[in-house]
């Protein structure tokens, strides 16, 4: 048996990136063969393996044929005759499509019968051949892909091929659970709106979400939005978002933020009163729908709900402040909260001419939650039931006693 390093370890040494996960085709081998070698298999339709010590993925050489419609509808032929070049010419893009071995004089051998690395060199991404219509989670990778090699570009026949699997209803066949995976693999890249154009150009997005692709062509006020167009809005937030290292459910909520834009009623544009509401009712179905963990969903709502007031937050009074973090249920949820603000930093930033500004209703706000947090609630609230008070007046008095701590905040900030 010959064994060769293949797929995303292959292409990352080629373009000089950190290598996270190996995976490996064994060629002229049977599973018994695996098996007697200690290997241990995983899988019930593809013959792959463990490493008994890497825990490495091995899998045994094979071709690949569709046989219906999903996720599950393929016939694998895997057997010891089939060839590494048969094995390779089944998988998705031409960078992906090389593999390397070790050989005798211990120099690395590379096997590139796609031009994987002439492509890599030219920074396109290129499908190997019209095998890559089987799958259509593959239009998802390329978008990934373009997110986190953002100087690549889709290969025009490529695109073409991914427009006619949109037009052929193949997005229909994905399950949420691997849409969910790779938009958030995707969101997590360096490029976050390379994605979404990709997506956007073969329609893709136009299926998978289109809450989302309707923000394009809506027009926002040019007093505060100087780019107008509430989808290039969007693809700068994301993209500050990936500039400010945000975790995934920042650039999620990122995502969200904004969808009431899409239905604003026509005659109030360019203003979106009330899209706040709409966004979260919006990013509600969407998050059911794509089965969207519940943390990012829960960081999302309240960015929906409250960038407006976070972003106005200098302008509000004790009273209202405390209540914009009882609202956010920034007391239980402090780090939650310092999420939300970070998102919000992402939405002031990611207008054409804000980049650089400042946003100091962040560290603003996390300092009025610190005075909050510093109120003594069980000394109020041992007081106030040894008056005999209610749950409800207790709560009112914990209430009060925020209020006035950060009303006294506010004025030592003034006499500072
Ligand atoms: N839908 C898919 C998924 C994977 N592959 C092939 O299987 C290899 C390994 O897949 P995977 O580990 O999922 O992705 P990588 O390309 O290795 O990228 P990374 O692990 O960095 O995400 C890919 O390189 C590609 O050759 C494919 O052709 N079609
Ligand atoms: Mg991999």
């Amino acid at each position: 048996m010959q064994i060769y390093m293949v797929g995303g370890a292959v292409r990352d040494r080629l373009l000089g990136r950190p290598v996270h996960d190996h995976d490996w085709v064994v060629v002229g081998a049977t599973p018994g063969q695996m098996l007697a070698h200690g290997y241990l298999p995983v899988g019930r339709d593809f013959p792959v393996f463990l490493h008994p010590e890497t825990r490495e993925e091995y899998a045994l050489a094979r071709t690949e044929r569709k046989s219906g419609s999903g996720y599950r509808g393929f016939v694998v032929h895997s057997a010891p005759d089939v060839t590494l070049e048969e094995d390779l010419s089944r998988r998705d893009l031409t960078m992906n499509a090389m593999a390397m071995r070790t050989a005798d004089s211990g120099l690395a051998e590379l096997f590139d019968p796609h031009h994987g690395a002439r492509d890599v060199a030219a920074r396109v991404l290129r499908h190997v051949s019209d095998a890559f219509r089987e799958d259509p989670v593959r239009i998802l990778r390329v978008a990934r892909f373009a997110a986190c090699l953002p100087d690549f570009t889709v290969a025009p026949g490529t695109m073409q091929l991914m427009r006619e699997m949109v037009a052929h209803g193949e997005m229909q066949h994905l399950v949420a659970e691997r849409v969910w995976q790779e938009l958030a693999r995707g969101l997590m890249q360096e490029k976050p709106s390379r994605m979404f154009e990709v997506l956007r150009a073969c329609g893709a997005l136009q299926v998978l979400l289109p809450e989302v692709a309707r923000l394009w062509g809506v027009p926002q006020r040019a007093e505060y939005h100087p780019e107008v167009d509430t989808g290039v809005h969007l693809m700068l937030v994301l993209d500050m978002s990936a500039q400010l290292q945000a975790p995934l459910s920042v650039r999620f909520a990122c995502l969200a933020h904004d969808l009431g834009k899409g239905n604003t009623p026509a005659d109030l544009l360019p203003r979106h009163i009330g899209h706040e509401v709409r966004s979260a009712e919006l990013l509600k179905s969407l998050a059911k729908r794509l089965r969207v963990p519940v943390d990012c969903h829960a960081t999302a709502d309240t960015v929906a709900r409250e960038h407006g007031h976070v972003h106005r937050s200098g302008e509000l009074s004790a009273a209202a402040l405390v209540r914009l973090l009882e609202r956010c249920d920034a007391i239980r949820k402090p780090g939650r909260f310092a999420d939300v603000l970070l998102a919000c930093e992402c939405d002031a930033r990611g207008r054409h001419g804000f980049e650089e500004s400042a946003y100091p209703q962040r560290a603003r706000l996390a300092a009025v939650l610190a005075t909050v947090q510093s109120v003594a609630t069980s000394d109020i609230a041992a007081q106030a039931t040894a008056q005999g008070a209610s749950g409800p007046q207790v709560g009112k008095r914990i209430h009060r006693a925020r209020v006035a701590a950060v009303a006294h905040w506010i004025a030592a900030q003034g006499t500072a």
